[in-house]
């Protein structure tokens, strides 16, 4: 079981960033840009995508480039009756506009397979999702999926969950959610360097899908101990519905490196 090992173990882990082939190198004659690398990961993804599968369809930049490439296969005739489920409305706007049949995990509760980007990938295959903001629907989909396949750019592999400096997001009820910042803060009071605050876009709490508010954590030296304590510890307290560390869930990473390069990453 990877979830257990804590940000300190994973250095030595053969997965970790520090990993050679994983960190960037010598200037190569091509580099990529990381909108290229997105585009790359998720073309060699499709690949895996077979006639029949029903797919969940990530949010996101780099997923936005596999949607483009799904339905491009799809009118090509070279993959056929497929299914797609949504995790955002973005992204079920999207995938209308281009043509893919949709559907719900209501009326197809298994997914064969889906794929969607991340904000961070950790040695164990943990994820940081969300920062778009569409983390609980992506982890109801990629929940349910056979196989959950996670396609980036070498810039997001990390050693360890929220160390990138950038956000961990936690979904809250609107209801009281001053009073419920102050329970998350409260959680890490411990933690050197934790900060939360209330995603804002343009001067108003930012709303998701689902009508919830996001809360951002900042965690200075990235999410420290064991992951699925952490989970547990966030998701009993009355306000937060979902927060964005994916714990154990994805089967398959695929990084697209800056020099043209794939490599993938099975668990
Ligand atoms: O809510 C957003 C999703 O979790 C995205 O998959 C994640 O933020 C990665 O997005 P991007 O591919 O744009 O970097």
């Amino acid at each position: 079981m990877r979830t257990a090992m804590t940000c300190a173990q994973t250095l030595n882990n053969p997965l970790s960033s520090t990993n050679p082939h994983l960190l960037p190198h010598k200037p190569d004659p091509i580099q990529l840009t990381q909108e290229e690398m997105k585009r790359v990961a998720a073309y060699r993804a499709a690949d895996m995508v077979v006639s029949g599968m029903v797919v969940g369809l990530g949010t996101g930049s780099t997923a936005a480039h596999f949607i483009h490439r799904l339905a491009e296969l799809m009118h090509k005739g070279s993959l056929k009756d497929i299914i797609g489920i949504p995790t955002s409305l973005k992204t079920e706007a999207h995938a209308i506009k281009a043509g893919i049949p949709l559907s719900t995990l209501n009326s197809h509760p298994i997914v064969d397979i889906s794929i969607d980007g991340a904000d961070e990938v950790d040695p164990q295959f943990n994820l940081v999702k969300g920062r778009g903001g569409s983390l609980f629907r992506e982890k109801m989909i990629e929940g349910a999926s056979r196989k959950f396949v996670v396609i980036v750019d070498e810039t997001k592999m990390v050693a360890c969950l929220g160390g990138s400096g950038l956000s961990v997001p936690v979904e809250i009820v609107p209801f009281s959610w001053k009073y419920t910042l102050s329970k998350i803060e409260k959680l890490f009071k411990d933690e050197t360097g934790f900060s939360a605050r209330l995603r804002v876009d343009q001067e108003k709490p930012f709303e998701t899908d689902n009508g919830n508010y996001i809360i951002e954590m900042f965690f200075e030296k990235g999410v420290s101990g064991d992951l699925n304590e952490v989970s547990d510890r966030l998701l009993r307290l009355t306000g937060v519905i979902e927060h964005g560390m994916f714990l154990d869930m994805a089967t398959n990473v695929v990084v697209a490196k800056t020099d043209g390069s794939v490599i993938i990453l099975n668990k």
